[in-house]
């Protein structure tokens, strides 16, 4: 097929990509009642590596928590699965793509006796928001839709059908010409993007929102403040981050599996900085990409090598 992967595992198994069907009454496909997770793997100068598995895999099993969704394979399991599907198909780097939900046995809210499906897909994955994009940044706009509260979803959970926000607020920016959104939270803070964390650099300090602002807690976000840190930056890891200071920022950057580290060049049509990738977001930049390709030993431990 067009992504030229073509096994997939299931339940246990590695099945043919066609094969990997679920039914259409999957009590996930009707209520969202899903979790998963965005892992990238990297070619790296000592060879392919996952980007901080055990983290992302912690979330994936917490995820499941709100939702006695108690995922039937081990931490083992899992690990091992996936890297054995990255060897069967050849791939350096990727994105893998762990999914797990209520499947198949009867409908009602109540999924009890629904069992627990567990899939992971990998494919080739560039650059979330398009290639120019990690390079000149992107262009966003304010989304009319607001990010439901950590106390309506639990937004520290990476459930699937609560992604409908997400898919709304991208919607309507990319129908009104924008690349991407940044949603504002019920209190009319900002949150963060439909897929990514928000950091804003003002006189030389980082923010980025806390966790009490309904975010996911991104494991690039906090990849992004160690580095930052270790650089000699101040990071204020819990911010406030009022609409207008989006505005004012000297820059401003979205971080996340898929988008990495990708500059935010205009907000509302309003150049932010210089109106291109500004010199704290390029030194942040260039730091990850020399981190996740291995051409510095630092943060060796985020790495687990297939
Ligand atoms: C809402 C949201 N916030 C922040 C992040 C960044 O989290 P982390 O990847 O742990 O740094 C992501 C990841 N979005 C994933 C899904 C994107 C998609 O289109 O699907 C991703 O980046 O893999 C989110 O979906």
């Amino acid at each position: 097929d067009e992504m030229d992967v073509d096994t997939i595992w299931q339940d246990g198994e590695f099945v043919d990509w066609e094969d990997a069907q679920v039914h259409v009454l999957t009590h996930g496909l009707h209520y969202g009642t899903g979790i998963f997770e965005g892992v990238r793997c990297y070619d790296t100068e000592n060879g392919p590596a996952i980007f901080r598995w055990e983290e992302h895999l912690d979330r994936f099993y917490q995820s499941g928590k709100p939702y006695d969704i108690d995922i039937p394979f081990s931490r083992e399991e899992l690990t091992e699965a996936t890297k054995e599907l990255i060897r069967r198909q050849d791939l350096e780097s990727c994105y893998i793509r762990p999914v797990a939900f209520y499947g198949y046995e009867e409908l009602g809210l109540n999924p009890s006796n629904c069992p627990v499906e567990v899939a992971i897909a990998v494919w080739p994955w560039g650059a979330y928001l398009g290639e120019e994009a990690l390079e000149e940044g992107v262009d966003v706009s304010i989304s009319s839709w607001r990010k439901y509260g950590s106390d309506q979803i639990p937004t520290n959970a990476k459930t699937t059908g609560p992604y409908v926000n997400s898919v709304l607020a991208n919607l309507e920016a990319t129908g009104n010409g924008y690349t991407e959104a940044i949603v504002l939270n019920g209190e009319g803070n900002v949150a963060e993007g439909p897929g990514e964390n928000i950091f804003l650099v003002r006189d030389g300090e980082l923010y980025t929102t806390g966790l009490a602002e309904s975010i996911l807690d991104g494991i690039t976000r906090q990849s992004l403040i160690t580095i930052a840190e270790d650089l000699g930056y101040t990071v204020h890891d819990d911010a406030t981050i009022s609409r207008g200071e989006l505005y004012t920022a000297d820059e401003l950057f979205f971080t996340g599996t898929a988008a990495e580290v990708t500059p935010i060049r205009s907000v509302d049509d309003n150049e932010i900085g210089s109106g291109t990738k500004g010199p704290v977001t390029d030194e942040l930049q260039t730091k990850f990409f020399e981190v996740i390709e291995r051409r510095t030993d630092e943060y060796e431990a985020w790495f687990d090598y297939l």
